[in-house]
């Protein structure tokens, strides 16, 4: 079924003056394509909507809609904020493909890239069993010319091992891991899980190419993978070899790290610098989820491209020196970087290709389109488990509030979540979760398998405490907070005294809170100190004039922007909300005349917090007296049966039982 628009938004093209172009996508666990946009520039299409949705990879794109209705462009769908960004990776492999016989017909260059965080966070690749059971096989028909890993790809043994057993080789010498070791699964030695770098020639020009593929100094994997520290990896001889080539046109940085205030890119970029001062260096980047261009120097840039597979990157480079057929090497010309942020919908997609609805899909594209559509409907991802009366926000409601996701949670859902054990034997507890359990917004309407793993895609179950003095437990969320007496970093400061809490680190400090939203810190941290009434004027979603057509979505400002704008369609800017690091109910018990002891309940991801919590406050435990909770139930699964058991349906509102129609 074709798209169908109602309004003429404005584009910003795709300039293809340049002669390396490279798409970068950053899936961000969500893989399949979701979102569509609609926005304008100067001369684009796009869809208008008053609705302050946007941004959001909807729960379920590519799952609540059937496929093609995911595609479907309309008013209605807007408002509700479900096509927005809902192309697919068919789609991007159609689009992937035109823009590649463009070049080959211009003699330029494109480059796919894919900076990693492909796993997690959508029913298609969580809900299977075992997990990526379709994804891999999806993901390998996209012809991708630098990946590497996210983090995500690391948090269990199972999905690194999945990358040794099935991306490395589906993808081979385009997989590149300078930082990150896998101890062998056969063998148990420790080894690259991939090669360290690949020096290769593209294919029109000659451009000649150095690539690499790092990962931001991560320190949550499991123990069958080592991230080595960025700064240590550049010491390395490989490296210092590498970055001496002299037959080199362009070195390219590719990975997950981000582009802007990165102590790991901003070391590569000093470390190649200082031997050559000249080559030009492309930056690839990602994991704070934001649409950023970042100038490192004159001849070095830096792009991110979003998260959630809301945006597809496009970096363009001309001037570059190259070698020629004949063998003599044509010198740089007035070097140029551009960046263009696309929304990833098909109205995007034919517009930046040039195709229409009939000419857009390649056989190929379809193919792999038609794939997903199967895969989902195998593991009923449409299925509903109740239908959610409002829309809930993660950052884009205050906390507390009515339509805060956190709110309800720790209102609605914890409160009312007893073990099955034994419903009418409940203790009192505190529950603690870390809100970075949870990864994305509630819409109003059908919460399905699919919105389950968008939500909260993690397995990390809950453990509890027994027998916790009151007057400690509920001491513990403020510090968590830091809003007690102690800070954060002054609690891991008592980590490092005891040196008995493995692993932890300052890194550790963003390991609570969600990433905060996809927008630029700056603009972020200005959206949270501004005075309430600047603050509404800057960033509530009420346009001016000019903008009252404009769809919620990305207004990007990055390095480039005095030049020209980064997203490829205007849209209306949205707010968003600091939330807390973690939050918490209370349960079976009146704060006003508490019990003596309670059950400390807590998401595992966290223990480790707890414990250092605890310890400050005086209270010594260790993971050995801690003990399973929730009847072993992950977050994932306490939503998807409380929502079982409080949300109905009205009639025809559920979508059906999973089966999706064609
Ligand atoms: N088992 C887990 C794993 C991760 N988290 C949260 O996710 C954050 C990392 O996500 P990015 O998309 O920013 O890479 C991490 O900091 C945790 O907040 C979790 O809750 N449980």
């Amino acid at each position: 079924m074709a798209p169908t628009t109602t309004h003429v938004s404005r584009w910003c093209s795709v300039e293809y003056p340049y002669t390396l172009h490279f798409f970068v996508v950053f899936l961000e666990r969500n893989l399949l394509l979701q979102h569509q946009s609609r926005r304008p520039c100067e001369s684009c299409h796009g869809v208008n909507s008053t609705s302050s949705i946007l941004l959001t990879r909807t729960a379920g794109t590519a799952v609540t809609f059937k496929s093609e209705q995911a595609k479907l462009y309309s008013k209605a769908t807007l408002i509700d904020c479900r096509a927005q960004y809902s192309a697919d990776w068919g789609d991007y492999i159609s689009f992937a493909q035109h823009l590649r016989d463009r070049a080959d017909a211009d003699g330029s260059d494109l480059l796919v890239v894919d900076t990693g965080d492909r796993v997690e966070g959508n029913g298609l690749y969580d809900a299977s069993n075992p997990k990526g059971k379709y994804t891999f096989d999806i993901f390998k028909e996209q012809q991708i010319d630098i990946i590497t890993s996210g983090n995500h790809e690391l948090y269990l043994k199972n999905s690194s091992d999945n990358e040794y057993y099935e991306t490395v080789p589906n993808f081979k010498d385009n997989y590149i891991a300078s930082n990150l070791d896998i101890y062998n699964p056969e063998d148990g030695k420790l080894q690259p899980l991939a090669p360290r770098y690949r020096k290769f020639t593209t294919k029109n020009q000659g451009i000649r190419i150095v690539a690499f593929g790092f990962l931001f100094d991560f320190k949550g994997n499991a123990n069958n993978t080592v991230v080595q520290e960025v700064e240590d990896t550049i010491k390395e001889q490989w490296f210092q070899d590498a970055i001496r080539d002299k037959d080199v046109d362009l070195f390219v940085v590719a990975g997950h790290v981000p582009v802007r205030d990165s102590k790991e890119y901003d070391a590569i970029y000093k470390a190649i610098r200082d031997v050559t001062w000249d080559i030009p260096i492309a930056f690839l980047g990602g994991h704070t989820h934001i649409r950023d261009t970042h100038v490192f120097g004159k001849k070095a840039v830096g792009l991110e491209s979003g998260r959630y597979m809301e945006t597809i990157g496009f970096m363009s480079v001309s001037g570059l020196s190259h070698k020629k057929k004949d063998g003599t090497v044509e010198a740089e010309k007035s070097l140029t970087f551009d960046r263009r942020y696309i929304d990833n919908n098909l109205f995007s997609l034919y517009h930046h290709s040039g195709k229409n609805d009939t000419t857009f899909s390649t056989e190929h594209g379809k193919n792999v389109s038609a794939a997903i559509h199967s895969a989902r409907k195998e593991l009923k991802l449409d299925k509903t488990f109740g239908c959610a009366p409002q829309d809930y926000w993660l950052n884009r409601a205050p906390y507390p509030h009515n339509d805060s996701i956190l709110t309800w949670l720790e209102t609605e859902v914890f409160p009312t979540t007893h073990p099955a054990s034994s419903p009418s034997k409940q203790p009192p507890q505190l529950v603690i979760t870390n809100s970075g359990a949870l990864r994305f917004d509630i819409f109003r309407g059908p919460f399905t398998i699919d919105t389950t793993f968008l939500v909260s895609p993690f397995t990390s179950g809950f453990r509890k405490l027994k027998d916790v003095p009151y007057s400690v437990a509920s001491q513990v969320l403020k510090l968590l907070n830091n809003e007690g007496p102690i800070l954060l970093p002054a609690l891991l400061e008592t980590a490092a005294q005891h040196g008995d809490l493995g692993g932890f680190s300052a890194h550790h400090l963003s390991q609570l809170a969600p990433p905060d939203p996809p927008i630029s810190a700056a603009t972020w941290r200005q959206s949270i100190f501004a005075d309430a009434t600047a603050d509404q004027q800057i960033l509530s979603s009420t346009p001016d004039s000019e903008d009252k057509d404009l769809v919620p979505g990305y207004t990007t400002h990055d390095d480039l922007s005095s030049t020209s704008p980064g997203d490829d369609t205007a849209h209306a800017p949205i707010r968003f909300y600091d939330v807390p690091n973690c939050i918490g109910a209370s349960i079976a018990l009146d704060p006003d005349t508490p019990p003596e002891t309670v059950e400390l309940v807590y998401n595992e991801f966290i223990q480790q917090w707890v414990l250092l919590a605890l310890r400050y406050l005086g209270l010594e435990y260790n993971s050995s007296d801690t003990e399973p909770a929730m009847d072993g139930r992950s977050l994932t699964d306490v939503l998807s049966d409380w929502v079982g058991e409080h949300w109905g349906c009205e009639n025809g509102e559920n979508g059906g039982e999973g089966e999706e129609g064609d």
